[in-house]
């Protein structure tokens, strides 16, 4: 059946397979029958999705819609708070099972978090400590990932003739991309992010914004973001989370000019949240 797009659908309706991606799309990870409990208490219920490779996916909704709880479902940073039920797909493996290697699934699956957190060591070193500690010695091989990690961060040329200095002596925004630095050296095909930009300020968050737009040619990109400006400005789809759910699933420009679902377009109106 064809959606009208003009009409309010019924809320309460299963609409995560209205978006139909190209039948050309390569999907990077997707998540199936996905529910997180915490206790007894169901912070997701629906939450099934599908990210496209190369593309920047940002996750939007109100506080405690469940946005950071599917994220971090995704490389499996709920397991010691929250049952996580169902099946999360990543080249044909499901790295929601028990089997998996947890530590080796987030070299494929990484993450970067709200608040800067980089190791209170040099920036070589910040770059460089989980590489040594897979047992990578070559010297030259571990300066080459430190300079193309930090130029892919947009962050090489600020910090080159500064490598051994402390990593805390950073900016804020420095800190968030040798952060993102540090997660792309251990080569993942995903990178997610909990409002990497929101402790940061607005210049600061414009060069992440452009850090990551860069990013998305080589890796899939998934975005919590509670700023809708810039799940506008820099994603291709977005997901709208509601109570737990996803409600409305798109191409970002559809969710922002065309949004089906009415909860939708009250969020982004400003009406709530
Ligand atoms: N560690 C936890 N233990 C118990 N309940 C939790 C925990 N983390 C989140 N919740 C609950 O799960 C629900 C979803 O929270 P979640 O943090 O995923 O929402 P969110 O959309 O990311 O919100 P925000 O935008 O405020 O970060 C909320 O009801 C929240 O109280």
């Amino acid at each position: 059946m064809m959606m009208d797009e003009n009409k309010v659908l019924n809320t309460t309706a299963p609409l995560r397979n209205i978006y139909r991606f190209d039948e050309d799309a390569e999907i990077a990870l997707e998540t199936k029958d996905l529910k997180v409990f915490y206790g007894n208490n169901e912070a997701l219920s629906e939450g099934d999705l599908q990210f496209e490779r190369y593309k920047i996916t940002s996750l939007i909704g109100a506080s405690g819609s469940g946005k950071s709880t599917f994220l971090r479902s995704l490389n499996r940073m709920n397991d010691t708070v929250a049952t996580v039920k169902g099946n999360i797909m990543y080249r044909g493996i499901d790295i929601n099972s028990k089997e998996v290697d947890v530590y080796e699934m987030r070299r494929h699956v990484g993450m970067v978090f709200q608040r800067p957190n980089p190791f209170a060591k040099s920036i070589r070193d910040n770059i460089t400590f989980a590489l040594k500690q897979r047992g990578m010695k070559d010297k030259a091989q571990l300066e080459e990932i430190v300079e193309t990690s930090l130029k892919q961060a947009a962050l090489w040329d600020q910090v080159k003739d500064d490598l051994g200095k402390s990593a805390l002596a950073l900016s804020g925004g420095q800190q968030q991309r040798l952060v993102i630095a540090r997660a792309i050296a251990m080569k993942p095909d995903i990178l997610l992010l909990d409002e990497p930009a929101s402790a940061l300020d607005p210049i600061s968050t414009s060069q992440i914004e452009d850090t990551l737009l860069e990013l998305k040619e080589k890796y899939t990109i998934v975005i919590v973001t509670h700023n809708m400006q810039q799940a506008a400005r820099i994603s291709d789809y977005t997901a709208f989370f509601h109570m737990g759910k996803v409600l409305e699933y798109d191409e970002t420009r559809k969710i922002f000019t065309r949004p089906k679902v009415e909860i939708t377009n009250d969020y982004i109106s400003g009406n709530f949240g």
